[in-house]
């Protein structure tokens, strides 16, 4: 019996699953894909994705990460993105429910995948829709889900929140514009106490709320954020993976002291995704 847990985003990072880019292509699903379409960039090969992938890996694994991995399938282009089928929560797994038909067949390769490993879920998301990139379990008792309507819809929100409030923890819903697709396109944690947002778009209400929970915000512009420059996956032990395009925010992580793990991500933040999209943890310690 495997017993994953998470219970915040800034643990140190024991386990995590990945999936290698086999079949990945760019869809229309999202405003950031849909400008990388209308743009004159040919289809990445198949050995550049292959590469900027083992340059994630490689990152995950020179930090002292198990990686996990789960079987590419080919009609399912965007498995690559594990951040968004499955949250593991300080409980164990919740199975999420993906709005997009393309990306919807995802939730059989993971009931597999927890499956063999023995792992159970602790709940099936099966209110609205729900997806893991909008989900931010900030610190053990306190999370933040955002919907946008587009993805997560506040029904799909609302459930996973009541799961929660359950166990006791504070959780804030969080309306954002779909245009932005998933809330860690506009928020990610760094460290504990410390988070990557985009000031300018998000509310200043919720700016101060997470200043009143003891965390602030290093400022991340609209187009960075657009270029997946929020994205980044906290690693804990003061590290954390960040594209390499993520000049300025690399930049200024280093100044607060954190050693930034940089792997070239370009051909899958083209297509919306970035650090914080391509693992789904399974383990934090602490
Ligand atoms: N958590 C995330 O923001 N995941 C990125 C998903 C990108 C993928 N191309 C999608 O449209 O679903």
């Amino acid at each position: 019996m495997t017993q994953w847990r998470v219970a915040s985003e800034t643990g140190l990072l024991s386990e995590v699953l990945v999936c290698a880019p086999d079949h990945y292509r760019w869809l229309p699903t999202n405003s950031i894909s849909r400008h990388t379409l209308a743009g004159e960039r040919q289809a990445p090969a198949a050995h550049h994705l292959a590469a900027q992938h083992a340059e994630l890996v490689a990152a995950l694994e020179q930090a002292g990460v198990r990686v996990r991995r789960l079987s590419p399938e080919p009609h399912l282009p965007y498995m690559v993105y594990t951040r968004d089928s499955v949250v593991v929560t300080h409980r164990g797994p919740v199975l999420c429910q993906l709005e997009r038909p393309q990306r919807r067949g995802e939730y059989a390769g993971l009931i597999d995948f927890h499956a063999a490993h023995g792992s159970e879920f602790w709940r099936k998301s099966s209110a609205g829709t729900l997806e893991g990139g909008d989900i931010h379990i900030l610190r053990d008792g306190l999370a933040l889900i955002g919907h946008s309507g587009g993805r997560t819809d506040e029904a799909g929100a609302a459930q996973l929140a009541g799961w929660l409030r359950a166990e006791g923890w504070e959780v804030r819903l969080e309306p954002f514009d779909e245009h932005f697709l998933h809330l860690d396109v506009l928020f990610c944690m760094a460290a504990p106490g410390l988070a990557v947002a985009c000031l300018d778009v998000l509310d200043p209400d919720f700016i101060g709320w997470l200043k009143g929970h003891g965390i602030r915000c290093i400022p991340v512009s609209y187009r960075d954020v657009m270029a997946l420059g929020c994205n980044i996956l906290a690693l804990g032990g003061g590290q954390v993976i960040s594209a390499r395009e993520s000049t300025a925010l690399n930049a200024a992580l280093r100044a607060e002291g954190l050693a930034v793990l940089d792997p070239a991500l370009s051909l899958f933040t083209l297509g919306g995704g970035g650090p914080h999209c391509l693992t789904c943890p399974l383990s934090r310690d602490g």
